[in-house]
């Protein structure tokens, strides 16, 4: 039984006040949902002013990035062990944005998880084909590559309690969603290139997120997939609302 997991890529977006706002809008009106874990990542200079408003219960907190080496020379990094100090659980790593704009590597991004798994996080790894390689088949090439190219560079504990989110980048911010048969066969792709990695009974086990212009319009259907165990969530976890509405319809799923 994989319990659904909700969380809130809040990008680079708000100033500290839209933070707290927001955070504490999602604290109040996911206090009666059950069967549902709820996670918000907000920028890192937000994680004090967020993990100040919520009350620990209901709502977790999340990284959006850690760096692929303990604390020392990386200016401008944050050490996954840093985190700890914010009550941060969970960590995105390997988002399309970063590997797109800042050259991120399936080999720095093993790295990242590496020290998140050390320091106790729970790495929600990213991956996902862009609108030309899906275009030109090469989508579960680049997916299983992808999942490969971090998991087989992990030492002993391999992904542990990490979570997969698949993520289409074309459908990234476009409001253009995958079909929830396109979700769930990759899904399906994903868990079974799991499988041959680390197991049936770890890749049964194990969460795949959906990311893409997921919407409280389209989330029911989407989170009903068997494969489907979650989503990440962009612009709409910035509407508490919408968010809430999200994590609604993933209770029970
Ligand atoms: O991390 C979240 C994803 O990039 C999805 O963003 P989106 O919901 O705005 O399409």
């Amino acid at each position: 039984m994989r319990t659904p997991l909700i969380a809130g890529n809040w990008k680079m977006n708000g100033r500290r006040g839209d933070a707290e706002a927001l955070a504490r809008a999602v604290e109040v009106k996911v206090a009666a949902l059950s069967g549902v874990e709820i996670c918000v990542c907000p920028p890192f200079v937000h994680l004090q002013a967020v993990q100040s408003v919520l009350s620990g219960e209901h709502v977790a907190l999340g990284a959006q990035n850690c760096a692929d080496a303990g604390p020392g020379a990386r200016t401008g990094e944050i050490a996954a062990e840093m985190l700890l100090d914010y009550g941060v659980s969970h960590v995105i790593l390997g988002h399309s944005e970063r590997r797109a704009h800042y050259g991120e590597t399936d080999e720095v991004i093993a790295a990242r998880y590496q020290e998140a798994q050390n320091a106790g996080l729970i790495p929600i790894l990213c991956v996902g084909e862009t609108l030309a390689e899906r275009e030109a088949d090469q989508t579960e090439a680049i997916v299983g590559g992808q999942i490969r190219g971090v998991t087989e560079r992990l030492e002993g504990t391999g992904l542990g309690n990490g979570v997969i989110a698949y993520e289409p980048v074309w459908a990234i911010g476009t409001g253009r969603t995958a079909t929830a048969d396109q979700a769930e066969h990759m899904h399906a792709f994903i868990r079974e290139q799991l499988a041959m990695l680390e197991g049936h009974a770890n890749a049964s086990a194990r969460r795949i997120l959906y990311g893409g212009s997921m919407k409280p319009a389209n989330a029911g259907e989407l989170l009903a997939q068997p494969d489907v165990d979650g989503g990440l969530i962009g612009g709409a976890s910035l509407d508490a609302d919408d968010f809430v509405a999200i994590c609604a319809a993933a209770q029970g799923g």
